[in-house]
């Protein structure tokens, strides 16, 4: 039986993007593949369980780009 934390069906995706595939889970959340409503884009979206964790590595990836740019 497939474990509920790898399951998207539990999970909300922005209605702008459609749903085609499970990727994988972390600790702290899932990834899904998903394709852009209105441009087909196909992009990878992170489901974190908690919103402290999604906080924290969105605070986390701020700095990455910030030192990476300099
Ligand atoms: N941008 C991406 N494109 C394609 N696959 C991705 C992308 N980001 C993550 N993945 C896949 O989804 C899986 C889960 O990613 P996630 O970031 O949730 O966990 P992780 O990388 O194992 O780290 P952690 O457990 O610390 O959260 C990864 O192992 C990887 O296979």
């Amino acid at each position: 039986m497939e474990e509920e934390s790898s399951n998207p069906d539990v999970y909300p995706i922005p209605s702008e993007y459609e749903l085609v595939d499970f990727v994988g889970s972390g600790d702290f959340g899932i990834v899904v593949k998903c394709k852009k409503r209105d441009t087909g884009e196909t992009v990878a979206i992170k489901v974190s369980r908690l919103v402290q964790y999604a906080t924290r590595e969105v605070g986390l990836l701020t700095i990455c780009v910030k030192s990476d740019t300099q």
